[in-house]
């Protein structure tokens, strides 16, 4: 579905990403990992536009979205959980839940589509329910990443991009959020998850890819890169390292 060629990107002629290679097949998880300052993050913005890329092409579907705007790629359905959920502190979760359908809000069967994604995100997530009028920024971490993954899926994604998923969260949240993913999965989403937390993330993921200062330092199916110490000990910098 969505495939790095060679790109080189950053920010103000600064080079983050170099020569990257990547791919993201339909209906698979794909991990990125690597340590602090590695490019993880670089490489999500990189799809949703927000980098510039120097040099390489970057394809969804075969369609060169390279030189396309932000707006252009969501509009394709290619929706991102930020960083740190970016949610609308004072706002409702529904509220919050509202934005993200922005996307669809347009549609003549808007009003049918709003309520089936709903009831797909509370079905996914039933504690939601009882929080519908709560403000997000009183919600715990746990729930806060909740409300945003579900805003993401409110826009009907074809491709789900996650940045750090599970900063900050207890390893208890954070196997949730995973069970979560995989079941997106089952139903048919495309995900991309970019982690820190690299053990959980190769765990989960069909296939990962290791980056280290902007560059693919090793790829290859989840298990094998998980099972690689040498990798948890040169680029990983054992962060949730398996012992
Ligand atoms: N907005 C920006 N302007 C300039 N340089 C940036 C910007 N964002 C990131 N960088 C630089 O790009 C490189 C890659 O950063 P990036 O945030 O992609 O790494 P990361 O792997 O996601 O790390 P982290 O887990 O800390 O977010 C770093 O050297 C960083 O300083």
């Amino acid at each position: 579905m969505l495939r790095f060629e060679n790109v080189t990107a950053g920010y103000n002629s600064s080079t983050a990403l170099e020569g990257v290679s990547l791919k993201v097949p339909e209906g698979k998880i794909v991990s990125i990992v690597g340590a602090n300052g590695a490019g993880k993050s670089t490489a999500i913005n990189t799809i949703s536009r927000l980098v510039s890329i120097y040099s390489g092409k970057l394809y969804l579907d075969d369609r060169d979205i390279t030189r396309m705007k932000p707006a252009e790629v969501v509009e394709l359905g290619v929706v991102q959980v930020p960083e740190g959920r970016q949610l609308f502190a004072p706002l409702t979760v529904e509220e919050n839940l509202k934005l993200g359908f922005h996307r669809l809000a347009r549609l003549p069967d808007a009003a049918d589509r709003y309520q089936e994604r709903l009831a797909y995100v509370l079905d996914l997530f039933p504690v939601m329910k009882e929080r519908f009028s709560q403000r997000a920024g009183t919600m715990s971490g746990g729930e806060q990443q909740m409300v945003a993954v579900s805003r993401a899926l409110m826009a009907e994604p074809r491709l789900l991009m996650l940045d750090e998923p599970s900063l900050g969260l207890a390893p208890m949240v954070v196997d949730r959020i995973f069970d979560i993913l995989a079941r997106l999965r089952e139903d048919g989403l495309t995900i991309l998850l970019v982690e820190q937390h690299a053990d959980a993330a190769l765990e989960l993921a069909d296939y990962g890819y290791v980056l280290a200062v902007g560059r693919v330092r090793a790829e290859g199916p989840g298990a094998d890169l998980r099972n690689d110490p040498a990798l948890h000990h040169s680029y990983l910098g054992n962060v949730g390292a398996h012992a």
